[in-house]
């Protein structure tokens, strides 16, 4: 399969990560931060080049395209991977890093094509906010699992077990595969649509780092899969969508308790 590189000219974080975002919702399947830039790649028919200048003129950052060959995306990967410590608490590694000292959890990823690393403020906001809460004992659902970084951590924190799900064939191989390699075993891993999950299974913690539009759309799936006195922890989010998301929670039932921001992104925590 071929793959069009491309390439967007801008320079400030929060354009990169509003960009990102709103690309989230096409099938791109790696990105990587340039200096002039983020160059994106996806699988040339799945390219939707309407749907991409839309975006272009609407945030006015420009872009040019490339055709390139398949790429191993692990390679690139390894090649720029630098391990990550979540406030002293957790670092996120691959393999071939040694073990920092001084962390009380430990995950070791390999991402493949998946989206999860610890790197992106949305994941680390939700691993800042899990340390949090009390996981022990407690039936967990992560919703959106990709490498399966927070099902795993989950599983650290203490919890009975853990349920994560994808719509995604590589993110599901990947977070098995991840929960092997971290001895993860009280995590189930599966493909099946939140829908399908049974109404009698009920989950003390959710925990879904996915984006606005599937946030909104599952806000009352979600809440049918919560146990009362349970919690839900939320990221994915601009800045400039608190209310939107606020405003749903509340609808579908949840109560508000807080929030963390980074670089223009927001991580918020429900309960019920
Ligand atoms: C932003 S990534 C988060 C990955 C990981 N949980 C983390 O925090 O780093 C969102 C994940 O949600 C998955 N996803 C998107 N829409 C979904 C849906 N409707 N059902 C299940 N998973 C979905 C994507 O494939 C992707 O792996």
């Amino acid at each position: 399969m071929n793959y069009t590189q491309l390439s967007f000219s801008v320079a400030e974080q929060d354009a990169k990560d509003t960009l990102m975002a709103m690309l989230s919702n096409l099938e791109f399947e790696g990105f990587e931060e340039t200096a002039e830039g983020l160059n994106v790649y996806i699988e040339t028919p799945s390219l939707d080049l309407d749907a991409i200048n839309e975006i272009s003129t609407q945030l006015n950052i420009p872009y040019t395209t490339e055709q390139i060959a398949k790429r191993n995306w692990n390679e690139e990967w390894e090649k720029n991977f630098e391990p990550v410590i979540i406030n002293g608490f957790c670092s996120i590694r691959a393999d071939f890093h040694p073990k920092p000292d001084n962390v009380e959890y430990d995950i070791v990823i390999t991402p493949k094509m998946s989206f999860g690393t610890g790197h992106h403020a949305t994941t680390a906001s939700m691993m800042t906010l899990m340390k949090g809460l009390d996981f022990k004992g407690k039936n967990v659902f992560d919703f959106g699992t990709g490498t399966g970084i927070l099902a795993i951590l989950a599983e650290q924190l203490g919890a009975a077990s853990v349920l994560g799900i994808d719509n995604d064939e590589w993110s599901i191989e990947n977070a098995v595969e991840n929960c092997g390699r971290n001895k993860a075993t009280k995590v189930d891993i599966q493909i099946s649509p939140i829908e399908s999950i049974e109404k009698a299974q009920q989950f003390d913690i959710i925990l879904a780092n996915i984006n606005r539009h599937i946030l909104l759309e599952y806000m009352n799936n979600m809440f049918a899969l919560l146990k009362t006195g349970g919690t839900l922890l939320l990221s994915g989010i601009l800045q400039e969508d608190i209310a939107i998301i606020t405003t749903s929670a509340a609808n579908a039932g949840f109560s508000y308790q807080k929030e963390m921001i980074e670089n223009n992104w927001v991580c918020m925590q429900f309960g019920k």
